[in-house]
């Protein structure tokens, strides 16, 4: 039996009088990709952060490995296993690629700093930050300054980053935006690898069709905030749901 590791139970969120986040009670199994999908203001981003704790909310609980963590912060919500990446939001512009993972590692870990620890620590942090750059193909470029990389290997490092935190749910908020041609497919493999971890989850928000036909085991619909569809990917972009909400507009063909 697959195991659930992320659910959200009537989770709701209102803004003033707006619902942008109706009652969606939905789980996340490991092994499995879902992508979300949904017109533009249809509440995916919200979604994503009412899972990750960036906004508190309305009704409803997230359940992290059947442990409620609704009102739990975002700090704790990552160290119990839940990991967002941001569109560069997380990385540290003026440091190297390789102190960037290092940093991340030491946060994660809570490293202490006794004298006779700190140099094998530092060794350990190091070898560990490596063997992530390693994977994301970053290791030749580890010493350059994050903010002299191109856009294509900061949205690379941002999943490095990830990856180096280990969690059990990975959250990717369109991965691939404003990359070029040429930059997207090295993000969109990674991501891809990482579902060999088959004791993961990963929750993709995304509007291209083409990455949603490559990666997705399973799609989920939300419009107006509602949950609207939900199942495999050929039954649900065929469903009359997605047909009419989308009405060849917002789903774009790359
Ligand atoms: N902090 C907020 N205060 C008020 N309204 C908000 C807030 N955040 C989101 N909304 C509203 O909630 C709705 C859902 O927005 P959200 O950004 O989650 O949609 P989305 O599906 O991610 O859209 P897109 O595909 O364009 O990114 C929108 O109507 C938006 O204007």
């Amino acid at each position: 039996m697959t195991r659930t590791l992320l659910e959200t139970d009537g989770l709701t969120v209102r803004f003033g009088g707006h619902v942008a986040v109706d009652a969606v009670t939905c789980a996340f199994s490991a092994g499995q990709l879902t992508a979300i999908v949904g017109p533009n203001g249809a509440g995916k981003t919200t979604y994503f952060n009412l899972i990750s704790g960036q906004i508190a909310a309305t009704a409803g609980t997230v359940r992290l490995m059947g442990e409620d963590v609704t009102r739990t912060s975002v700090a704790e919500r990552c160290r119990k296993g839940l990991g967002r990446a941001f569109q560069l939001t997380s990385l540290f512009p003026d440091l190297s690629v390789l102190e960037n993972v290092r940093l991340v590692i030491q946060a994660h870990q809570r490293k202490g700093f006794g004298l006779f620890s700190m140099a094998d620590s530092h060794v350990e942090l190091t070898t560990r930050a490596m063997a992530v750059l390693d994977r994301v193909r970053l290791d030749t470029l580890k010493d350059q300054n994050v903010s002299e990389l191109s856009h294509g290997n900061q949205r690379k490092l941002e999943v490095a980053m990830l990856i180096a935190l280990d969690p059990m749910v990975y959250m990717f908020d369109e991965p691939t935006a404003g990359m070029s041609v040429d930059e997207a497919p090295v993000v969109l493999d990674l991501i891809a690898e990482l579902k060999h971890d088959t004791d993961r989850t990963i929750l993709l928000v995304e509007h291209k069709m083409d990455v949603i036909r490559t990666l997705a085991d399973r799609i989920i619909v939300l419009h107006n905030g509602a949950l609207a569809a939900d199942g495999d990917p050929a039954t649900v972009m065929a469903s009359d749901v997605v047909q009419e909400a989308y009405m060849g507009r917002e789903l774009t063909d790359v």
